[in-house]
């Protein structure tokens, strides 16, 4: 007797939905995509900084964004670029990679990957190797011929922490809410 539960109707088998995906996001396509989703969190109006933190079970142990220190009111504190540089954003905020490391919810970060939307600067790399952090896998190298950016690099090569620029799998990757909606309803 038939199961009506079983769907053995060859017609009504979708082949989408009993194979495995193949477009599913790899490991470094979805660190990288929560560092990006977390830069979203920034309130910096130029550079948004994501950095999410990896340990060797792929397990995430540190997620931040440039944003400035706990208790100092972002509404208090000057976003700006340029001026007298007490006027603007850089004495007082805290970059990305130094949340992660603050946020990390395990004793220790050593042996860890850090995921970054942009290269680190010469503050970031001294934390990243004092942290233990071994790897470091960014998108962007935008500001590489800055002297802050020779000077990470020269720190990371000496204390021996790769770096390797992201190439995505996925070109896009989109959370579309009015899609999912659609979708449950
Ligand atoms: O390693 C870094 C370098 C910079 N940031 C943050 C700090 C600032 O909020 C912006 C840079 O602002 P610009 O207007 O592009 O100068 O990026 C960081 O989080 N990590
Ligand atoms: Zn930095």
């Amino acid at each position: 007797m038939d199961n009506p539960c079983q769907q053995n109707d060859k017609e009504n088998v979708s082949p989408d939905l009993d194979t495995k995906r193949k477009d599913y996001l790899e490991w470094r396509d979805y660190f990288m995509s929560v560092a990006f989703l977390s830069a979203q969190r920034s309130k910096d109006p130029s550079t948004q900084v994501g950095a999410c933190i990896v340990n060797d079970e792929n397990k995430i142990v540190g997620i931040g964004y440039n944003g400035m220190p706990n208790h100092c009111s972002d509404d208090d504190l000057p976003w700006a670029r340029k001026g007298n540089w007490l006027d603007t954003k850089y004495p007082y905020v805290c970059h990305a990679e130094m949340n992660a490391i603050m946020n990390k919810n395990c004793s220790s970060v050593s042996g860890c990957t850090i995921y970054v939307a942009l290269f680190p600067c010469n503050e970031c790399a001294k934390l990243i190797i004092q942290s233990g952090i071994k790897k470091v896998i960014y998108m962007s190298d935008k500001h590489k011929e800055n002297d802050c950016m020779i000077a990470s690099r020269k720190l990371l090569d000496l204390a021996h922490v790769e770096y390797t620029q992201h190439i995505p799998k996925h070109r896009k990757i989109v959370i579309d809410f009015d899609n999912i909606n659609a979708r449950h309803k």
